[in-house]
């Protein structure tokens, strides 16, 4: 079991402190002894998949008619929050899972649709993902080239996607594609895809800087044939799917990186009593407390304001301002609290044999992943300015 250091458990109520407690015991048993052999292997270990399945953890925004366990966008932040503390890559493949592709069809998708695919990606017999970004289309998303033309009864899929989270293994993907070129974001409809469909296949495993548990590879779509049945949403209507995911994962995804402030925390406080220079422990000194000091602050109140936009979620006020600034400031916030963490350590934070490197090389993604810093400022820049016209 992982120490608490704070007293504060923010308002939560006790459905959700024994959630934390499950996913917290878990995530340090059998999730923090492999983490370091994950991010050497630059794999997702498999067999976690129905372990989440079996805790009900993929299934967490879906509500208990429809198979999930109906406990809402703030359990998810937790559940997530502990797992990135345990390893940020399997946490981010949790989120593309559980958030990026079943929340997706938990919004968007039929009655049909969600009979379909729902049971397996809750139970953790598929593993889902979101298509989303191309070769030349990140920031600018509307701007994606995936084609899909309507031929009878199918549509056909010509193009790729890339950077896709959990892309090497899943089953089930909610793909973005263009079905009117020329009607821009009019023009964009959402699909579920399966593997094995025709004419769709994945490109090599992308050798990542970090986050290297969690596979990302390219999409391959040359003449794939995805049923009509399978437009999630409707035809022209996929980027309100798109913009409203965004807002979503944002929300979500910014617990991975309290997770990782949490990790730098478990590593730094036993390091500075156990680490003795000038005949005493460092966390003696005044300038080792205050580092500590700042990562503890800053780590609550990044917290608080997750556990307030995920709280939002739950009450249906989502805010693309605020789900843009939660993962804007957590994002920064833990490459700092990693630099903080390796400065700590000294030269054994440079080394790999600690865990600060990878929590460095981790953080960083979400400066980049689920729109970039900059897109993020804009966002909520745009947002204020408009609003105040
Ligand atoms: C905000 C953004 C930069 C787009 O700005 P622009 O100024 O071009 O777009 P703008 O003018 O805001 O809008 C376009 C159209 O769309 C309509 N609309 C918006 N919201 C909605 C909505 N909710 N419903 C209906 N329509 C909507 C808007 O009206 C406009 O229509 P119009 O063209 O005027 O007819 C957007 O594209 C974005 O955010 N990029 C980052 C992508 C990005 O974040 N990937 C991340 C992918 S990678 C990823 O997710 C992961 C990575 C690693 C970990 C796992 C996840």
């Amino acid at each position: 079991m992982f120490t608490h250091y704070s007293e504060l458990n923010f308002g939560l109520d006790d459905e959700l402190n024994m959630l934390r407690e499950q996913v917290n015991a878990f995530a340090a048993s059998e999730i923090a002894p492999r983490a370091a052999e994950i991010d050497r292997n630059n794999e997702f270990p498999n067999d976690l998949w129905k372990k989440f399945g079996d805790m009900g953890l993929l299934g967490i925004t879906v509500s208990e008619e429809d198979g999930g366990s109906g406990m809402g966008y703030l359990a998810h932040c937790i559940a997530m929050e502990e797992i990135s503390r345990a390893s940020a890559s399997v946490a981010l493949s949790y989120g593309a899972h559980s958030n990026l592709c079943v929340n997706q069809l938990k919004i968007n998708a039929t009655a049909e649709q969600k009979e379909k695919y729902l049971p397996k990606l809750i139970s953790g017999d598929y593993v889902g993902a979101l298509a989303m970004s191309e070769p030349g289309a990140g920031s600018d998303v509307v701007s994606m080239q995936l084609r899909a033309k309507l031929d009878g009864d199918h549509y056909i899929l010509n193009g790729n996607k890339m950077w896709i989270t959990n892309g090497p293994d899943a089953d089930v993907l909610v793909v973005y594609a263009k079905t009117d070129p020329d009607a821009g974001s009019k023009g964009i409809t959402a699909f579920i895809v399966e593997k094995g469909m025709p004419g769709f296949t994945t490109a090599q495993k992308l050798d990542k800087l970090g986050m290297r548990g969690s596979n990302t590879c390219e999409l391959v779509f040359q003449d794939c044939k995805v049923p009509a049945e399978n437009v999630l949403g409707d035809v022209g209507k996929g980027v309100r799917v798109l913009m409203s995911g965004l807002d979503y994962e944002r929300a979500v995804l910014a617990a991975g990186p309290i997770g990782i402030m949490q990790a730098a925390m478990d590593v730094v406080l036993p390091y500075i009593h156990e680490r003795k220079q000038f005949n005493q422990s460092i966390g003696e000194f005044q300038l080792v407390q205050g580092k500590v000091a700042d990562m503890y602050t800053t780590l609550n109140a990044c917290r608080a304001y997750l556990y307030a936009v995920a709280g939002a979620c739950d009450r249906g006020q989502t805010s693309r301002k605020d789900a843009a600034g939660v993962i804007l400031y957590c994002a920064e916030k833990a490459t700092q609290v990693a630099l903080d963490a390796i400065q700590l350590l000294g030269g054994n934070g440079y080394i790999n044999e600690y865990p600060t490197g990878r929590l460095l090389r981790d953080a960083k993604l979400y400066e980049i992943g689920a729109g970039t810093s900059e897109i993020r400022r804009m966002l909520i820049g745009r947002e204020l300015f408009n609003e105040t016209k």
